[in-house]
């Protein structure tokens, strides 16, 4: 689909086909990031790794990431730190179940994640950071998230026109569908496929981060022109019938999801892939297994699952309030999956 949003054309891809030819046969053309005002800002002036435009500094950043947060070698090192964040989030869900109290489960897992990643990437312990406040650091991402689905005029207009308008109109910017009656084998393949499955029916990413072309190229036979705006909708391909025989049902299959098969994107494929996605893949798995083997969960009197809102709004600002039990056999003080 092309769009013309002011003077930018922006080509929005919804076929595998075609996400195949912009991140594979034309990666080297298209791998740059646009310099969109939203994220200039939350990347202190594109110097992050995700919204560097293309080139030696990028490609610096990225050997350094691989080496030094990545790598196998580091990746079997932080084992410690996602034990010690694992146990943490056993040990507050434990809680909840002794005095049969709600547990906000984004609000833990994000603790989880965030507690995780902090420790890895700057050494520190979150939980015994005074300077770091846990609800404000969420505040923070759900800003960063929402900042960065929008589109400033600034981007689209002729220099100071989309400034003035977009002053003017205050543009400032400043649970997955599963059961639990599943033995303890059973609960980690399953668990694989509902991860699978919510990559693809709710991926966190619905449209790639946004690529610009670095020359004219021709996709699925389209002209498309040097410095468009190029967005990968794989919320689109991941529900299409042309790849997906009952898109709504689970299905089960063996699919890749890291790069090599162009239906399922989750963490996007080529050279501006997600370099995260191996840690970021175990975080999630880690994290679901000790909600799912430590804790059965019911809903709080009255609640019903038709009550849930499964409806996206495209940040992570929905709460999921449950009671958890502790099954009897694991109510020994237990500590979390490793
Ligand atoms: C389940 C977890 C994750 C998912 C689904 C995910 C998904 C994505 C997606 C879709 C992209 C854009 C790819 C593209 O536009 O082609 C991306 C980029 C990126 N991700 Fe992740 N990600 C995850 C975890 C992580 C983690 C844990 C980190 C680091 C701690 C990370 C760091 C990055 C970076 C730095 C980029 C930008 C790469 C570049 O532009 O060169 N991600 N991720």
């Amino acid at each position: 689909m092309l769009l013309r949003f002011g003077v930018v054309p922006v080509v929005v891809f919804s076929s595998k086909e075609a996400a195949k030819e912009v991140l594979k046969t034309h990666d080297l053309d298209t791998c740059t990031r646009p310099k969109l005002v939203a994220n200039g800002l939350f990347s202190r002036n594109f110097k992050d790794i995700g919204f560097t435009q293309y080139g030696e500094d990028w490609r610096e950043m990225k050997k350094l990431v691989g080496l030094e947060l990545f790598s196998p070698k580091k990746h079997k090192s932080f084992r410690y730190i996602r034990e010690e964040e694992g146990d943490l989030l056993v040990k507050k869900i434990s809680n909840s179940a002794q005095t049969q109290t709600l547990i906000d489960l984004r609000k833990a897992s994000f603790s989880f994640t965030a507690g995780t990643i902090f420790r890895l990437a700057f050494g520190q312990n979150f939980h015994q950071c005074d300077f770091m406040d846990m609800d404000r650091l969420e505040e923070l991402v759900l800003e960063a998230e929402t900042n960065g689905c929008i589109l400033a005029l600034t981007d689209f207009l002729p220099t100071g026109l989309g400034w003035l308008v977009d002053r003017i109109s205050g543009c400032g910017f400043g649970g997955s569908e599963c059961g639990n009656n599943h033995n303890d084998l059973q609960k980690v393949e399953y668990l694989n496929m509902v991860i699978k499955e919510t990559f693809r029916l709710h991926p966190p990413s619905p449209l790639l981060l946004p690529r610009e072309t670095m020359s004219d190229i021709e996709i699925q036979g389209y002209h498309i022109p040097k410095n468009a705006l190029i967005r990968i909708n794989t919320y689109t391909i991941g529900r299409d019938l042309k790849c997906w025989s009952n898109p709504e049902r689970f299905l089960n299959t063996s699919i890749n999801y890291k790069g090599q098969d162009y239906k399922l994107l989750p963490f996007g494929a080529g050279r501006r892939s997600c370099p995260g996605m191996n840690l970021g893949i175990t975080i999630l798995e880690l994290g679901l297994l000790n909600i799912l083997y430590f804790f059965d969960w019911s809903f709080p009197n009255g609640m019903t699952i038709e009550d849930i809102d499964m409806e996206e709004n495209g940040a992570l600002n929905k709460t999921l309030e449950l009671i958890p039990t502790l099954p009897s056999a694991l109510s020994d003080g237990s500590s979390g999956w490793r």
